[in-house]
C-alpha cells in the first residue's frame, strides 16, 4: 500500500463525544450561550479532533515548501524568480513576513525546498528537492505523477516529523514565486469555472496582464485536460511541488489528529487537492484568513470553509496561519479558564 493510501485509511471522523463535551461546557460558561462565536466553534472542533476534553496548543509551528515554476516563462508574474531563492534564505532568519509573526506569537516555522532554482543546500532550510523548477504548464504537465505523489509523500513525511516532535498546532505556507497561477489553474479545474474568475494580482501583477494570466491557465487546462475527480492528476498536469506537500501535510495532520491551520490562496488549492483525495480531511482544517486574492472567494465556497479573519492579507508564506495561531490559543484559553455557572453564583 502507497504512503498515502495507508495515511487516508487512518483519516477518521471528528471524535462527536468529546465535541458534545466541550459544546456542553461551552453553554455552561458564564455568558450567554453562543456569545462567544467562533471562539466557542474553533474549541469544539478542537475537541474533536484531539479527541480529549482538554488539550494543550502551546507548541506550535509552520510548515512552508518553497519551489519554482516553469509556467514563470509565460510572463504570469511581476517579480524576479530569484526572489524564491533569496526569500527562501531569509525564512530561518525570521526576518520575513512570516517570521514576524511566528515570532510575536511564538511559533516556530520550517522551510522545505521541494523544488527552488539553486544548486547547493540553504542553510536552515530542508532539502527534499523533487527537482529544480516544476515544467512549464502552459506546454505540458507541469510534473510526473510520480513527482506529484512525492510532493504529497513529503508533506506528509514532514507533517508526521513535526507531530513525533509534540508540535500540536501545524500550519502550511509556501514561497514560490509565479505559484499563484497553478492554484488558480487549480480551483478552476476544480470549480468547472473559467480561469478569468479566480485569476488575480498575485504579488503584484498589473491589471493589464491579468487576461494574459487567464488565458495561460486556461491554455494549460486545455492541454493537460487535468480530470477534476483525479486530485493527483490536477496536481501532475497544472500544480506545483509547494502545493502538492502543503496538501500532503493536510492528510499527515488529519491522519494523526493534529489541527492544521491553512494560510492563504496557494493553501486553499493544496486544500482543494487533499480533499479531492480525502474528503474527511475537511474536518481538520482551520481556515485562517481570508486572502485578499479574488479566487478566494470561490475556493472557500468549494471548500465550505469561513475564514475568521479577514485583514487584506495576500502574502503567503504562512503568515496568516501564524497570525491565526494566536486566535486559536485564546479560544482554547478561554474555553479552559473561563468559570461556569456551577463555579460562580450568578443569581442565575
Ligand atoms: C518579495 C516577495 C516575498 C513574498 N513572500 C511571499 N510571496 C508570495 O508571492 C508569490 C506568489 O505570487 P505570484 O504568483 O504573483 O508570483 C509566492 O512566492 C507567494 O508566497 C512573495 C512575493 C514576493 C515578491
Ligand atoms: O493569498 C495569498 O496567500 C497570496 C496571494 C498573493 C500572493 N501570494 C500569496
Amino acid at each position: 500500500m502507497s504512503l498515502i493510501e495507508s495515511i487516508c485509511k487512518n483519516i477518521y471522523p471528528l471524535d462527536t463525544r468529546f465535541m458534545e463535551q466541550a459544546q456542553a461546557r461551552q453553554d455552561r460558561l458564564i455568558k450567554p450561550q453562543g456569545s462567544l462565536g467562533k471562539l466557542e466553534d474553533i474549541s469544539i472542533q478542537l475537541a474533536g479532533i484531539y479527541g480529549s476534553k482538554y488539550f494543550d496548543t502551546t507548541k506550535k509551528i509552520v510548515l512552508s515548501f518553497a519551489c519554482d515554476h516553469g509556467v514563470y516563462e509565460e510572463g504570469v508574474a511581476p517579480n524576479n524568480q530569484n526572489i524564491t531563492l533569496l526569500q527562501s534564505m531569509n525564512f530561518p532568519k525570521k526576518i520575513n513576513g512570516v517570521g514576524t509573526i511566528s515570532k510575536f506569537v511564538g511559533s516556530d516555522v520550517q522551510l522545505i525546498d521541494v523544488g527552488i532554482n539553486c544548486d547547493e543546500p540553504i542553510e536552515g532550510v530542508i532539502d527534499c528537492k523533487i527537482r529544480k523548477s516544476t515544467s512549464n504548464m502552459a506546454k505540458g504537465p507541469a510534473m510526473t505523477r510520480q513527482e506529484a505523489i512525492r510532493a504529497i509523500e513529503i508533506g506528509i513525511e514532514m507533517s508526521e516529523k513535526y507531530i513525533q516532535e509534540d508540535y500540536k498546532v501545524i500550519g502550511i505556507g509556501e514561497m514560490g514565486i509565479a505559484n499563484t497561477t497553478p492554484s488558480a489553474a487549480i480551483i478552476s479545474v476544480i470549480a468547472g469555472c473559467d480561469p478569468q474568475e479566480v485569476t488575480g494580482m498575485g504579488a503584484g501583477l498589473k491589471k493589464e496582464l491579468l487576461q494574459h494570466k487567464a488565458q495561460v491557465i486556461r491554455t494549460a487546462i486545455e492541454i493537460n485536460q487535468p480530470n477534476p475527480t483525479d486530485g493527483i492528476d490536477i496536481l501532475q498536469k497544472v500544480g506545483g511541488f509547494e502545493i502538492g506537500s502543503m496538501a500532503g501535510v493536510i492528510l499527515g495532520c488529519s491522519a494523526n489528529r493534529v489541527p492544521v491551520v491553512l494560510d492563504g490562496f496557494i493553501s486553499y488549492a493544496a486544500a482543494l487537492i487533499a480533499v479531492n483525495i480525502n474528503p474527511r480531511c475537511k474536518d481538520y482544517m482551520i481556515a485562517s484568513h481570508y486572502s485578499a486574492e479574488p479566487g478566494a472567494k470561490k475556493a472557500l465556497e468549494l471548500l465550505g470553509l469561513d475564514p475568521f479573519l479577514k485583514m487584506d492579507m495576500r502574502l503567503g508564506e504562512g503568515s496568516g496561519a501564524a497570525l491565526a495561531f494566536n486566535m486559536i490559543e485564546a479560544a482554547n484559553y478561554v474555553y479552559k479558564n473561563m468559570l461556569t455557572f456551577d463555579e460562580v453564583d450568578m443569581g442565575m
